[in-house]
């Protein structure tokens, strides 16, 4: 257990409180004024403060160590000691971030309930953080497409360094659990990762939500710059950010410091930031929606996250592993695919992406009444685009001619199959029903020009898509 640091300017005080506390077992350490009150907690952080609020021949007073700790190291409880009469500030303190505050002349029960609460609310909180934390690092990443392992290999690089990441890709494929694995691998880990949801937060709430706030009645209420502080923040969905906050956030880069709302002094982070668009952010400049010095700011090292259709291969895997997860968080049953199913599921579109998934594995595992393996019945039998083997045309097909749509459906069917398989031509041919080297000419034929050792990448037409390496 870590030691409590006792700061009272009176000598007979501290040493009688240290006597009491060391009698019951705890270790203390002892600080007269500010300066040796900093440089001990600077040395190393207590398990505990108590703090005299009045301390003379000192450059910082009582409330400014308070600020300076719940700044630095905000997990630090601190009980004040407050003289007789007081009282205005102990509370004013408390508004600070205090846990309590005891007033002169107390006696031991007093001091000892008031300490043994504070560590065991502070014991609390920690726990909490580190169940927190495991949870986080319990949410792996999942897959082994070359898509998926090009974009893991990207992370990686980046993990130690401190520079701006923006993770770009559509809805639910996976940029947050991207921006958690770049902090649970950085050396920032142990400290805050913060999500900053910009599509759900009001734009008028944004500044105190973001900077948080300084009142009168209830003092220092920090925002979520101030609680990431020495960790990373996560702005989610930044392309969200109404413009009037995006030019304060561009401030914040650039002087590292900012002011609460309502508030004078200024305040400094030390941040890592990530953020995260499903949007084109140069076509959202070019309308003036999003501000280009902060896109050049946060575009640091831009990381794409691949939709699950550019990834069909990890179907089978990220599915099993959400069975398993589902399995260990509500004890729904440990059940397997069959072939049918996950051929539908990688054939099937998933304009939710990895979140689709996972709450099609989930919804499936709820209904099922039987714990045999998953059929393609229970999935959704997408009626609205077959109907008992008939196919119903989109728009866009039934304006061509019958060559032409037939082309581009053959195009896109087989364009699914190779995706599914991974690159792998011989794979493909065999579920298709043809030959390799006939598979071979018609994609040919189609203007899909496979290249590289397993037809990696697929050349079509003037555009390039990317199906496996
Ligand atoms: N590679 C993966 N392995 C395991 N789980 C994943 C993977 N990718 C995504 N998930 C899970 O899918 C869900 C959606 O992922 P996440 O929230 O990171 O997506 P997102 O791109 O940030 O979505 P949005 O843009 O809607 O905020 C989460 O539950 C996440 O844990």
């Amino acid at each position: 257990m870590s030691d409590i640091l006792i700061v009272d300017d009176e000598r007979d005080i501290r040493e009688l409180v240290s006597d009491i506390l060391e009698d019951e077992g705890f270790s203390t350490r002892l600080a007269g004024n500010s300066e040796d009150c900093m440089a001990a907690i600077n040395a190393e952080p207590p398990g505990l403060l108590i703090l005299d609020i009045w301390l003379k021949d000192s450059r910082m007073d009582g409330i400014d160590i308070l600020k300076a700790v719940k700044r630095d190291n905000p997990d630090v409880p601190v009980v004040i000691i407050s003289g007789h009469g007081n009282i205005e500030i102990a509370v004013a303190a408390i508004k600070q971030g205090a846990y309590d505050f005891i007033e002169k002349p107390f006696n031991i029960d007093q001091l000892m309930v008031v300490i043994r609460r504070a560590m065991e609310t502070s014991r609390l909180r920690r726990e909490n953080a580190q169940l927190k934390r495991r949870e986080v690092s319990s949410t792996e990443m999942i897959g082994q497409s070359a898509a998926f392992r090009a974009m893991l290999n990207q992370l990686d690089k980046v993990t130690k360094s401190n520079g701006r990441v923006m993770l770009r890709g559509p809805a639910g494929s996976g940029k947050e659990i991207a921006a958690r694995y770049i902090h649970a691998n950085s050396n920032r880990s142990n400290a805050p990762f913060v999500t900053v949801n910009c599509a759900g937060v009001e734009p008028e709430r944004m500044e105190e939500v973001l900077f948080g706030r300084e009142t009168a009645d209830r003092g220092v209420e920090p925002g979520l710059l101030e609680q990431a502080h020495g960790g990373i923040i996560f702005f989610d969905e930044v392309a969200d950010m109404p413009l009037g906050t995006q030019s304060k956030i561009l401030r914040v880069l650039v002087d590292q410091q900012f002011q609460r709302v309502g508030g004078a002094d200024k305040v400094r982070v030390d941040l890592r930031v990530i953020s995260s668009t499903n949007r084109d952010l140069e076509e959202e400049i070019r309308a003036e929606r999003f501000r280009q010095e902060l896109y050049h700011r946060l575009n640091v090292v831009p990381i794409s996250v691949p939709s699950l259709e550019d990834r069909r291969e990890d179907i089978p895997v990220l599915a099993a592993h959400f069975i398993e997860s589902c399995h260990q968080s509500q004890g729904l049953p440990l059940r397997e695919i069959s072939e049918e199913a996950v051929a539908l599921m990688q054939t099937m579109p998933w304009p939710g992406n990895v979140r689709q998934l996972k709450n099609l594995v989930e919804r499936v595992l709820i209904l099922g009444d039987s714990t045999g393996p998953i059929e393609a019945r229970e999935l959704p039998s997408n009626e609205e685009k077959i109907e008992e083997g008939r196919v119903v045309l989109s728009g866009a097909l039934a304006t061509l001619p019958l060559r032409e749509a037939r082309e581009a459906f053959e195009r896109e069917y087989l364009l699914t199959q190779i995706n599914r398989f991974g690159g792998n031509i011989s794979r493909t041919a065999s579920f298709v029903g043809m030959e390799r080297s006939a598979l071979h000419r018609k994609l040919k034929s189609l203007g899909v020009v496979t290249s590289g050792k397993s037809g990696a990448r697929l050349a079509f037409a003037d555009d390039e898509v990317e199906a496996a390496e």
